[in-house]
C-alpha cells in the first residue's frame, strides 16, 4: 500500500480542496441552476490567474525598486511584463466560454447574487493599483469611490498592500535614463526643434490643400494645435493642467528609447516599453469585451454591485487606462531620416562594446 504521505498529483495539487469550492447558490435555494456550475468555474479561474499576474508583478517590482536595476534583472522583469501580457489575453478569450451562457440561462440564478459583483473582486483591485490605476482617476459611483463601496474587511486586504505603484517606478526609471543629456550632448533641444518644425509642417500641409473640405481642414489644424500644446506642456514642468501623467523627464527618456530602439543598449527598455503597452491595451481590450458580455446578458439593467451596468464599464475602458502617456508618445515620433543624428561618441557609448570604452 503506498504511503500516504508520499506525494501524489492529487496532494501535490489540492485537488480535493479545490474541487470541493464550488457551491451554488440556486441549489442551495432548492432550484439548481444548470449553468451557475460554468458562472462559478470561470470566475474562480479568474482568481487563480490574478493570483499568478500578482506574484508575477511581486518580483518585477522588488527588481525594478531597485537604483540602479540590476542590468541582468532587465531581462527578467521584460521576461515577466510578457507573461502577464499572456496571461491577460487568455483572460479576454476566457470570456467566450461564459458566453456559451444564455441571458436566460444567466437570469435563473442572477437575483441570488445580489449584492455581489465582480466590483469586490480584491485581487482585480490590487492588480489595477499595482499597476499604477490611482484612486482620483477611478469613475465615481454615486459620488463614492472605489474603495468606499467595498466592505471593510476587502477595504483591509487593499489597504495592507501598500506597494508602490508600477506607473511610479517606470517614471523613477526612466528618469534616471542616461544617454538623454550626456556631455555636450542634448536630446531635449535638438528634438525638441525636430518635432515643432515636423508639427508645423503638418499644419502647413493640411493649411493649404485644396482637396480638404474647409471643415475637415479646421479639424486637422486643430488636432495638430492641440499635440503641439501638448508636446509644448513638457517643457513647462509646472504647466497647469498639463495632459501628462508621467513626468517630463520620464517622457523625455521614452521618446528617447522609443527613437533609437535599435541601438543595443536601448533593446530591452524598448521591449520593456512595448510589454507595458501590451498591458494596458489587453487590459482595456478585457474591460471592453466585458462590458460587451454584460450589455448581452443584462441589457441596460443596473449592476448587483450598484453601478449603471454596462454604461459604467465601457466609461472604465478609456478612463481606467494606466500607460497611455506611452501611447500618446507616438504622435511625436519622427521618422529615421528627420531624426537629429547622435554623436558619434553617444552612438559608441550605446553599442555593444566589450573591452573599448
Ligand atoms: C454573466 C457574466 C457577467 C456579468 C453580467 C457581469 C456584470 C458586471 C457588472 C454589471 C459590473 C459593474 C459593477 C456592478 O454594478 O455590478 C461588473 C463589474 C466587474 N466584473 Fe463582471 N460580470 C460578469 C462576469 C464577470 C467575470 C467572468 C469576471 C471575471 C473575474 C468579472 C469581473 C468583474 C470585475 C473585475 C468588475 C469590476 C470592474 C470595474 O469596476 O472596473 N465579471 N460585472
Ligand atoms: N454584477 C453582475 C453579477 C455578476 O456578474 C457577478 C456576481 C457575483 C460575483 C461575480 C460576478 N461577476 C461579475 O461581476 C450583474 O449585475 O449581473
Amino acid at each position: 500500500m503506498a504511503e500516504p504521505s508520499r506525494l501524489s498529483y492529487g496532494r501535490y495539487l489540492k485537488v480535493d480542496a479545490l474541487l470541493a469550492c464550488q457551491e451554488p447558490e440556486s441549489a442551495r435555494a432548492g432550484a439548481p441552476a444548470h449553468d451557475e456550475m460554468l458562472f462559478i468555474i470561470v470566475h474562480q479561474a479568474y482568481e487563480l490567474w490574478f493570483k499568478q499576474i500578482l506574484h508575477e508583478l511581486d518580483r518585477i517590482q522588488s527588481d525594478f525598486a531597485a537604483s540602479p536595476v540590476a542590468d541582468e534583472h532587465l531581462g527578467r522583469i521584460v521576461a515577466g511584463l510578457s507573461r502577464i501580457h499572456e496571461i491577460l489575453k487568455l483572460l479576454v478569450v476566457q470570456l467566450d466560454v461564459l458566453e456559451t451562457m444564455t441571458p436566460a440561462g444567466f437570469l435563473e440564478f442572477r437575483d441570488l447574487l445580489t449584492p455581489a459583483s465582480g466590483f469586490q473582486s480584491v485581487q482585480f483591485r490590487l492588480i489595477e493599483t499595482r499597476l499604477g490605476l490611482s484612486d482620483p482617476r477611478r469613475i465615481r459611483i454615486d459620488d463614492q469611490s472605489m474603495r468606499e463601496r467595498l466592505a471593510p474587511e476587502d477595504r483591509e486586504k487593499l489597504d495592507a498592500d501598500n506597494k508602490p505603484s508600477l506607473l511610479g517606478q517606470l517614471d523613477a526609471w526612466l528618469a534616471r535614463t542616461p544617454f538623454v543629456a550626456l556631455g555636450d550632448y542634448n536630446f531635449r533641444e535638438s528634438y525638441r526643434a525636430a518635432v515643432i518644425a515636423a508639427l508645423k509642417r503638418d499644419a502647413t500641409s493640411v493649411g493649404s490643400d485644396p482637396s480638404l473640405p474647409e471643415t475637415q481642414r479646421q479639424a486637422d489644424a486643430a488636432a495638430i494645435e492641440k499635440a503641439l500644446a501638448q508636446f509644448q506642456a513638457l517643457f513647462e514642468p509646472d504647466a497647469a493642467n498639463s495632459p501628462w501623467r508621467m513626468t517630463a523627464p520620464a517622457i523625455e527618456a521614452a521618446l528617447f528609447i522609443a527613437l533609437y530602439r535599435d541601438m543595443p543598449v536601448l533593446q530591452l527598455p524598448f521591449r520593456l516599453l512595448q510589454s507595458l503597452m501590451d498591458i494596458d491595451e489587453t487590459l482595456t481590450l478585457w474591460r471592453l469585451r466585458h462590458a460587451l458580455m454584460v450589455e448581452r446578458m443584462i441589457g441596460v439593467r443596473p449592476g448587483t454591485g450598484g453601478s449603471s451596468g454596462s454604461g459604467y464599464l465601457r466609461a472604465t475602458a478609456e478612463r481606467h487606462r494606466i500607460f497611455f502617456d506611452l501611447f500618446q508618445l507616438s504622435t511625436y515620433l519622427l521618422a529615421a531620416r528627420d531624426l537629429p543624428p547622435l554623436p558619434e561618441n553617444v552612438r559608441r557609448r550605446m553599442g555593444f562594446s566589450y573591452g573599448e570604452a
